[in-house]
């Protein structure tokens, strides 16, 4: 019996687009809501969520066991965490912040198994073989794991072609890091930005490689559906939430303000 099939892996090879969304509430109830939504997958962000691996493993399950596919955002490519989540099940990961090709092809490295990788032996423990319950997992875990690096910033954008050389699968396009890091910080909408986003994600299209992105603004996701883009997250359950109970707020002191009080 192979390791677990991975089928957002296969879409994203076979080119078809994938509709996500963050998850930041490092809630598994949350994400248990967030996973009745239909999104395709939904991205447990462990960088800028206070998540640890703990949690993301709880969101990771209740999502396993949904309509989506869960993928794990590390806070850094470290070959250590790496292993972690790897051996917790997660079998989609986003790395953050890489910025050249010899990092993608260690990033690359650490989710392979000897000889082709560094990952540790470990899955006579692991979730990820259920507990050895997966006799040939060693054998057969490396082709299920997808591994999705960020570009981000002007460093990663210079070693992208270096970066498209590797075997990653994919690349996201970070607009608002990448905005920061092009003296745009919080203007992701900035021409300059967009047009660094859109000739990187055509760039990644054009090297064979899943193209992904994160963006609220519809126009933008459109045209990169359009280039080719096949992982694009279009909104956050944090930014929902939020701006839902706002709004409410609102509604109910306007209510309250056109009443006369009885008393
Ligand atoms: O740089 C970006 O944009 C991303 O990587 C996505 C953000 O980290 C996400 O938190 C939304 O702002």
């Amino acid at each position: 019996m192979p390791a677990p099939h991975n089928a957002f892996k296969t879409a994203l090879a076979d080119g078809q687009p994938q509709i996500g969304c963050w998850v930041g509430m490092a809630n598994a109830y949350a994400a248990e809501i967030a996973a009745t939504a239909g999104f395709d997958w939904l991205l447990v962000d462990g960088e800028h969520a206070p998540n640890d691996l703990n949690s993301i493993l709880e969101q990771v399950r209740v999502i396993e066991g949904s309509g989506s596919h869960p993928v794990a955002r590390l806070p850094i490519g470290e070959t250590w965490m790496i292993k972690q989540y790897l051996d917790a099940g997660v079998q989609n990961l986003l790395v953050p912040m890489v910025e050249s090709g010899d990092q993608a092809t260690e990033l690359v490295r650490a989710v392979r198994y000897p000889p082709h990788g560094v990952r540790g032996v470990g899955s006579a423990l692991a979730r990820a073989s259920r507990f050895a319950a997966i006799p040939d997992y060693l054998t057969t875990a490396d082709e299920q794991i997808c591994l999705l690096v960020q570009v981000e910033n002007l460093a990663g954008l210079a070693a992208l072609d270096d970066i498209l050389e590797t075997k990653v699968d994919g690349v996201f396009i970070g607009p608002s890091d990448l905005a920061a890091d092009m003296g745009h910080i919080g203007n992701a909408d900035h021409p300059d930005v967009v047009a660094a986003v859109l000739d990187a994600i055509r760039r990644i299209v054009a090297a064979g490689k899943a193209a992904g992105i994160l963006t609220l603004d519809p126009a933008m996701q459109r045209t990169c559906l359009e280039l080719g883009a096949t992982f694009v997250a279009t909104n956050i359950d944090v930014t929902l939430f939020a701006k839902s109970l706002r709004n409410a707020a609102h509604d109910g002191k306007s209510i309250k303000s056109m009443v006369s009080p009885a008393y």
